[in-house]
């Protein structure tokens, strides 16, 4: 397993609490950066991930293979949690946060390949998507942080992980900081460029402080 990336996602958890610690009451049931959601539905969402990935990395290990949400609508799930006042939701979160971080501490190193049936990847998976969940949700949170604190590698990440959404597309994309292109299509009639932030930013579908240049820039298809 990816160590590295491990030790983002338990950073991600402080700095996502340490975020969502400092806001008042009011503040949760205000606009986030996601249409229709409050900032306590990004919260009960990402408290609601967490535990559905324990539950598969449990599950894995056992051998077994379950769905994301068994117990049933993820959207209600996230309606309902989203209702709780400030101090539900950061206990519902930071409970989350030790649970998976519990269940990946226990985890074996030969283990990290063993088969969840979410996209049907392995449990090593399930770490990208959490640092991925992270990354991005906690920009929708719309306070202080924005795209420019993703690091570099989680721009490539990223990048390569929503390259599919360009599919059908002929372009090439040019990050600046980043010592690679990704090319889509046979035959690229333009170049997309700017930073690595915006780029990786556009590719999740939000909008990026500075939009990337060489448009104008492809439909973007569904996350992949
Ligand atoms: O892997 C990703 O980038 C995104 C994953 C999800 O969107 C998962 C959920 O939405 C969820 O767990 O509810």
């Amino acid at each position: 397993m990816n160590e590295a990336v491990l030790d983002r996602v338990r950073e991600g958890h402080h700095e996502l609490l340490d975020l969502v610690s400092e806001l008042e009451p009011e503040d949760f049931h205000t606009g986030s950066r996601l249409p229709g959601w409050t900032r306590a539905h990004v919260v009960a969402h990402l408290a609601n991930n967490a535990i559905s990935l324990a539950n598969m990395t449990s599950a894995a290990g056992r051998g077994e293979l379950v769905d994301p949400y068994p117990d049933g609508d993820r959207d209600e799930a996230i309606e309902r949690d989203a209702r709780q006042d400030a101090i539900g939701l950061v206990q519902q979160l930071a409970t989350s946060h030790a649970q998976l971080e519990i269940v990946w501490d226990s985890v074996a190193e030969q283990d990290w390949q063993r088969p969840v049936r979410f996209r049907d990847g392995t449990v090593a998976d399930l770490v990208l998507c959490r640092w991925r969940e992270l990354e991005i949700h906690m920009i929708d949170l719309d306070l202080d942080r924005t795209e420019q604190s993703w690091s570099s590698e989680f721009c490539a990440h990223a990048i390569d992980f929503l390259l599919p959404r360009l599919e059908g597309s002929e372009v090439v994309l040019a990050p600046r900081e980043l010592d690679r292109t990704w090319e889509v299509g046979n035959s690229p009639t333009h170049k997309i460029e700017g930073s690595c932030h915006s780029i990786a930013c556009w590719l999740a579908g939000r909008t990026p402080q500075q939009v990337p240049s060489g448009g104008p820039l492809p439909e973007l298809g569904p996350w992949p």
